[in-house]
């Protein structure tokens, strides 16, 4: 089996890379809704509100031990916990309104949500403060023990736990999660053996995300190097129709959190399992438009120098809205897919460079056989194979072996039984994808270029091609016609002078028609 030669590396955030929604997002935990929650949530907020931090203006304590905390380094970003703590630290000093005076709004909200902690710095605060404790000092001449307090309390004046309100919130473990101020949680979307993902929208943009977290703490473990790697290559991967889009990671209680585009169709798997629920299976143009946009996608990521190496039906997300093409970078992407949905390469956890190789296999039912047997010399092919598979799998192949002879005998170029007749070129180039040889399959950009996949663009283009040669042929016609007029009128030309004749001497003859011809609206062609 392949080893895991990753160099040591370290969850180091300094920025989540962007804009600061927290404003906002502060606002919102005012008068914030209940979030949904769905079955197969973890228990975050517990979690979180097990922790005790106190505060301190450099190094926040939290049961996290210092040095993990440092090296996750959560918090730089202007919504992550180092922020959030300076803040409710740091008195305002400008004379602009600074954020925590914005948090001001909050102060009514207090009363009615005692989750939310209050600034104690901000005027409104100390106002209420200071009048509570007026009124406190005024009760206090008829209770004793409220004058003593009323006298400690005017001795600490200048203890900044004067302004704090009488019971002060710990900094909530809530406040803590960047996850939970900036998005709501609607359910959950899928489970895989690195994160559980959920589909959220986020507070500040009202937009639908997919965000996925680690199942498990990441710290020191393996599953930091995968959780690194997903973002690694998010991160460079950047813009692709066909790879879905990413906006953010940041880790948080000792998980990765990935926010990525939301891809509303599910997956391709999710679209295998329907379909053969009901007895059918992806029809030939189908299987031809998903063979297309996934290489695509690969080509990309290919040209990156990068390959995937988990290629399967739950790693290929599928987009329906009519929006989901976005954007295309080259002349393949120009066009619009013929089945309506945009299929996109997602969980990048397993890429690496090709050039310098880390590899950390996939689903074993996806593997080609070099990359069990560690030849790594053609990774590229390694991808190609396994997404030979999944469409083959889309086809209505049977669930695929992780062993054994049936897993050989894929490996040696052996087509599994298909319920439909596909056609011999498709099958054939199927075939090519899961050649024991790596060199002889094709590469991502010969399959977005291949004949068989480009013939509905063939089609398209022929028909096209048709139209315009119907509408020579009507010009020459014309033209044809107008020169056999002009004829006749040069040989008799009294006709010319009737009413709805020919035209008269001196007029042009040839081509006066011109500007009509240019147009080719008729209807029929
Ligand atoms: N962007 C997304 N849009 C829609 N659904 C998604 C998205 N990302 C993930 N999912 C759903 O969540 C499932 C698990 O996601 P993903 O494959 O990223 O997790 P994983 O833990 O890395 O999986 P694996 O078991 O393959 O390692 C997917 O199969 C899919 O159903
Ligand atoms: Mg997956």
């Amino acid at each position: 089996m392949a080893s895991v030669n990753a160099a040591p590396q370290h969850l180091n955030f300094s920025s989540s890379g962007e804009e600061d929604s927290s404003d906002n997002s502060f606002d919102e935990w005012a008068h914030r809704s209940v979030p949904v929650r769905s079955p197969c949530q973890t228990p975050r907020v517990q979690r979180h509100r097990t922790r005790s931090i106190t505060v301190s203006p450099s190094i926040p304590t939290s049961p996290i031990p210092y040095a993990a905390w440092k090296k996750l380094r959560l918090c730089d970003s202007p919504s992550t916990p180092k922020s959030l703590l300076s803040k409710s630290t740091l008195p305002c000093s400008s004379s602009k309104p600074c954020r925590s005076q914005r948090f001001l709004r909050l102060s009514t909200a207090f009363d009615r949500v005692p989750s939310v902690n209050v600034n104690p710095f901000t005027p409104e605060t100390v106002r209420r403060n200071s009048e509570h404790h007026k009124r406190k000092s005024q009760r206090s001449d008829e209770d004793e023990d409220d004058a003593q307090r009323s006298k400690e309390t005017q001795n600490s004046s200048e203890d900044e736990n004067f302004f704090l309100p009488s019971k002060r919130p710990a900094v909530s473990a809530r406040m803590l999660s960047r996850y939970e101020s900036e998005f709501l949680e609607l359910s959950c979307i899928g489970v895989g053996e690195f994160g559980s993902v959920y589909r959220c929208v986020k507070r500040l943009d009202g937009c639908m995300y997919a965000i996925k977290r680690s199942r498990r703490p990441i710290a020191g473990s393996a599953n930091e190097q995968l959780a690194l790697k997903e973002v690694y290559a998010h991160a460079v991967l950047g813009h692709h129709p066909h790879v879905v889009r990413y906006y953010s990671a940041w880790a948080e209680d000792d998980h990765m959190i990935i926010q990525n585009e939301y891809c509303d169709g599910g997956s391709l798997h999710d679209a295998i399992t329907e379909k053969g629920e009901q007895g059918e299976f992806f029809s030939v143009p189908e299987l031809r438009d998903l063979l297309l946009q996934v290489s695509m996608g690969l080509k990309y990521i290919h040209s990156l120098g990068l390959v995937h190496l988990d290629i399967k039906p739950s790693n290929i997300f599928i987009c329906i809205s009519s929006s989901a093409g976005g954007e295309g970078d080259s002349e393949e992407e120009d066009e619009s897919p013929s089945s309506g949905v945009v299929y996109k390469i997602g969980d990048l956890g397993h890429v690496t460079s090709i050039s310098s190789p880390q590899v950390e296999e996939g689903d074993s039912r996806f593997l080609a056989y070099e990359v069990l047997r560690e030849d790594y010399t053609h990774l590229p092919k390694a991808d190609i194979f396994a997404l030979g598979l999944t469409v083959l799998l889309a086809a209505g192949a049977p669930p695929l072996p992780q062993n054994g002879d049936d897993w050989h005998s894929l490996r040696q170029g052996e087509l599994p039984s298909l319920p439909q007749e596909l056609p011999a070129p498709f099958k054939d180039l199927l075939k090519t994808l899961l050649d024991p040889d790596p060199t002889t399959r094709p590469s991502a950009s010969v399959l977005c270029r291949h004949d068989v996949l480009r013939k509905e663009r063939a089609g398209k283009l022929a028909a096209q091609l048709r139209k315009e040669l119907n509408v020579e042929k009507f010009r020459t016609a014309m033209l044809e016609r107008e020169l056999k007029e002009a004829r006749l009128a040069v040989t008799s030309p009294q006709q010319s002078s009737q009413p709805g004749s020919l035209p008269r001497a001196g007029r042009k003859l040839v081509g006066r028609s011109a500007a009509r011809s240019m147009s080719f609206g008729f209807p029929g062609y």
